[in-house]
């Protein structure tokens, strides 16, 4: 059963900005990944399924509730965690959260008393005071001090740090075996990569592709970095071989080969005939996935590669 239905969603802005024809799913106990870069649309699609805004057209259902109609209840159903925070001047963290379990009628406090622990928050400042990241936690204290069963999360870890990124996967995970449903907006692969059953990238306000992680990590194709002992051998490999490579680094004699399992002998019968310095496999990433849609970060046409471990 689908908790989150998303069903041709359109909000054209002009100047081809907004978000067109966005249709999804997220099934009770899934964590689903909604992945792209800043200006994609994932803010616009989240605020139209919290009922923020009215679909120009195409309708979002969450537990069967329509979106604009029954936005109220929604939103208090829903643990939401927006991008943008903005909290009450002259409050200290303890008031703001005091007042936000009288407002959700919470008596029980262990989850936010876990949420407090976990997230390391010490609650006492004001909250205009309080850095970026201490905010944050303190928006994830009061998103989801309720205990909901379905979690709407606007790129969640933006101004945490490392440590409290990690924490934060760890909370994802703790709640996903808990059977919640997830709807995590982000643009950083390995919080996608380590919490999602299914991803859909979205470009230019359009899910390009909807995939399911372990399909991803399962991938056959397998790419294997060689580098050759020098010039001359690296040379003669790439004049000779029939193997599909994908990347040439003449600098550094080094090149990528593409190879499905099944055909792993015939590189090694391949590279038998030169001498070398290593090889290693590099596994087909989500990162990979992605970059087969947004191709600008990714330059090896002059022999170098770049890299990226979030887009943005
Ligand atoms: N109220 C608005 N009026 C006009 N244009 C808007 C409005 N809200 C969003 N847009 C535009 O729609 C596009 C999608 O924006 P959106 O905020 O949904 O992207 P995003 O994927 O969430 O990115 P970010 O990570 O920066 O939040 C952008 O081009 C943005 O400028």
């Amino acid at each position: 059963m689908s908790v989150i239905e998303v069903e041709q969603l359109t909000k054209d802005y002009g100047s081809h900005r907004g978000v067109f024809d966005v249709s999804f799913e997220v099934g009770e106990g899934e964590v689903f990944g909604f992945l792209g870069p800043n200006g994609a649309g994932k803010t616009t699609t989240i605020r139209h399924l919290m009922g923020f805004s009215k679909p120009q057209s195409g309708a979002i259902k969450v537990s069967n509730k329509d979106s604009w109609k029954d936005a109220a209840a929604i939103k208090r159903e829903v643990g939401y965690l927006p991008g943008e925070l903005a909290f009450p001047k002259n409050m200290t963290g303890k008031a703001f959260i005091d007042f936000m379990a009288r407002e959700r009628q919470i008596s029980d406090m262990t989850k936010t008393d876990h949420l407090i622990d976990m997230f390391e928050l010490d609650i006492s400042p004001k909250l205009d005071t309080m850095s970026l990241g201490t905010r944050r936690k303190v928006a994830i204290v009061t998103a989801f001090m309720h205990d909901p069963d379905i979690l709407v999360l606007d790129e969640p870890t933006s101004g945490l740090d490392p440590v409290m990124q990690e924490r934060f996967i760890e909370f994802l995970l703790e709640e996903k075996r808990a059977g919640k449903s997830i709807l995590l907006s982000s643009h950083i692969f390995s919080e996608v990569d380590a919490t999602c059953d299914r991803i859909a990238i979205i470009k230019e306000g359009e899910v390009v592709s909807t995939v399911v992680a372990d399909d991803i990590r399962k991938n056959e194709n397998k790419t294997y970095k060689i580098e050759f002992a020098d010039e001359n051998e690296y040379q003669r490999f790439v004049d000779n071989t029939s193997l599909d490579t994908t990347v040439k680094r003449p600098r550094q004699n080094q090149v990528k080969v593409e190879i499905k399992d099944e055909n792993i002998k015939e590189l090694f019968t391949d590279l038998s005939q030169y001498q070398l310095n290593f090889i290693t496999e590099e596994k087909f990433s989500l990162e990979d996935y992605f970059m087969n849609f947004y191709d600008t970060n990714k330059s090896v046409s002059s022999g170098e590669e770049v890299l990226s471990h979030g887009i943005h």
